[in-house]
């Protein structure tokens, strides 16, 4: 099977970072073939030995799909149920009792609800935490998302495998069923410093490096949190982590933001990623991560939405705004983080905190076809002098008209291909109408 994807502007995010005006892209059996001008690209299309789709970008902006490097999908079913509070009154007295009413089922509604909005705001990729993940890989994998997934681990009992021995099993039984899937990775996620005891961290970073999987935490998130931890281990929860042996380069350190010059070079000297969630860390005043001093200390920074409950949307193109502005203001310098810069957190960079850059987040040829079209024929978009300042600082993911996984078309003119968005959406209401029933804090 052949696509043509042509008659757009081709944004590549690869080293070269070109940018080709009236430009194609060939995909052949999901993998990018050729990228270059349409009219010498017109050719593709002759061969009539295999069926050829060709998508019309209609002279919009065609670039990879964006990679969500932290979220948790299935609090779409908490969004807007608690609002206006720092991070752990949120979690502890809104966000944890919430959770403890969860079923797989719901978890699976939540998640379908959360692949729909990212598909069609562009995402093509996310990396997830929650519980009963199986649920959220099996939504990924039905409606065509590439995804990696991880059930959170942590020291209290949780509402889907009760103690902590058997969620290793659990872990150990999803690594087993997607073992060499195209789409499902999976990940080891112990929760924070503050909710996992040395033993299950050393535990969980061990099983990642025998299974090659990512290990993925919340670390130096609030005030409160390093100082538990200042208190608890008299020291930081980044060198708290490094003495536990657990840096390493397959580490996604999620929102790293009270670090010191300390921690920073401890990240460098071990590789670690980080997932950077600003507009989350803005909500819950969390504070603000040094991502420009990261970023010059060579660290790679990918960016993500968090969950629903505390952003509240799953939106990469108002992430990457954010990001940009966030950094400009806070550092008073409108270079902090260029448009160029916040595109490539979202996408390549994404990437390969993941270790999926041999896959995805760049159009090159023998990646994977994750691939989406932006729309600029709109007069938000217009006229269009550089094309990354309108990804940017112009678009939302609403732009969005055509959305390829793994060279699969799974949103073409804003209409959802892989699932039935109405279902889903009936489907989180009758779920709300239970939660807001038990819901423990009322507001
Ligand atoms: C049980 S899976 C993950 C766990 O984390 C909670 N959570 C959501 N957002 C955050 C955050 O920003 N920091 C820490 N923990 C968070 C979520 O509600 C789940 O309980
Ligand atoms: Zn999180």
């Amino acid at each position: 099977m052949k696509i043509l994807i042509t008659n757009g502007t081709v944004l590549t995010m690869d080293r070269a970072m070109r940018c080709i005006k009236d430009g194609a892209v060939a995909v052949e059996n999901g993998n990018i073939v050729k990228i270059d001008n349409k009219d010498r690209l017109a050719g593709f299309i002759e061969d009539e030995s295999a069926t050829c789709q060709i998508i019309d970008a209609k002279g919009g902006i065609i670039m990879p799909g964006l990679v969500n490097s932290h979220t948790h999908a299935s609090m779409t079913l908490f969004r807007g149920l608690a609002d206006d509070l720092p991070l752990m009154e949120w979690l502890t007295q809104h966000i944890f009792p919430a959770e403890a009413l969860l079923t797989g089922e719901l978890v699976h509604k939540g998640a379908m609800l959360a692949c729909a909005e990212m598909i069609m705001s562009g995402t093509t990729c996310f990396c997830d935490m929650y519980l009963f993940e199986n649920e959220v890989a099996k939504a990924a994998s039905n409606c065509g998302m590439r995804a990696v997934v991880g059930e959170v681990l942590y020291d209290f009992p949780s509402p889907n495998y009760g103690a902590l021995e058997n969620g290793f099993e659990y872990v150990n039984n999803m690594m087993a069923q997607w073992r060499d899937d195209p789409l499902i990775t999976v990940a080891v996620e112990p929760h924070a410093t503050y909710t996992c005891a040395p033993e299950l961290l050393q535990r969980a970073s061990i099983l990642a490096r025998e299974h090659n999987a990512p290990l993925i935490i919340h670390v130096a998130e609030t005030l409160s949190e390093s100082e538990q931890i200042n208190e608890k281990y008299g020291k930081s929860p980044a060198a708290f982590l490094a003495d536990l042996g657990i840096l390493s380069s397959n580490l996604i350190a999620c929102h790293s933001i009270h670090l010191s010059k300390e921690d920073m070079e401890l990240y460098k000297k071990y590789d670690v990623k980080v997932a950077h969630c600003p507009e989350s860390n803005m909500k819950l005043a969390s504070g603000v991560a040094k991502i420009p001093e990261m970023i010059d200390n060579g660290i790679c920074v990918g960016l993500g939405t968090d969950g629903c409950a505390s952003n509240n949307d799953l939106d990469m193109f108002l992430e990457m705004d954010t990001a940009a502005k966030l950094h400009k203001v806070f550092t008073m310098n409108p270079e902090a983080i260029s448009a160029e810069t916040a595109l490539k957190m979202a996408t390549i960079n994404g990437a390969k905190a993941l270790g999926l850059d041999t896959i995805t987040g760049s159009i090159e040829v023998g990646k994977r076809a994750d691939i989406i079209i932006v729309d600029s024929d709109r007069p938000h978009m217009i006229p269009l002098y550089n094309p990354y300042s309108h990804i940017v600082y112009s678009a939302t993911g609403s732009d969005v008209s055509t959305t390829i996984i793994d060279g699969r078309v799974v949103m073409k003119n804003r209409k959802l291909i892989s699932m039935n968005a109405e279902a889903v959406m009936d489907d989180v209401i009758q779920a709300a109408i239970k939660i807001s029933q038990n819901d423990v804090k009322k507001p």
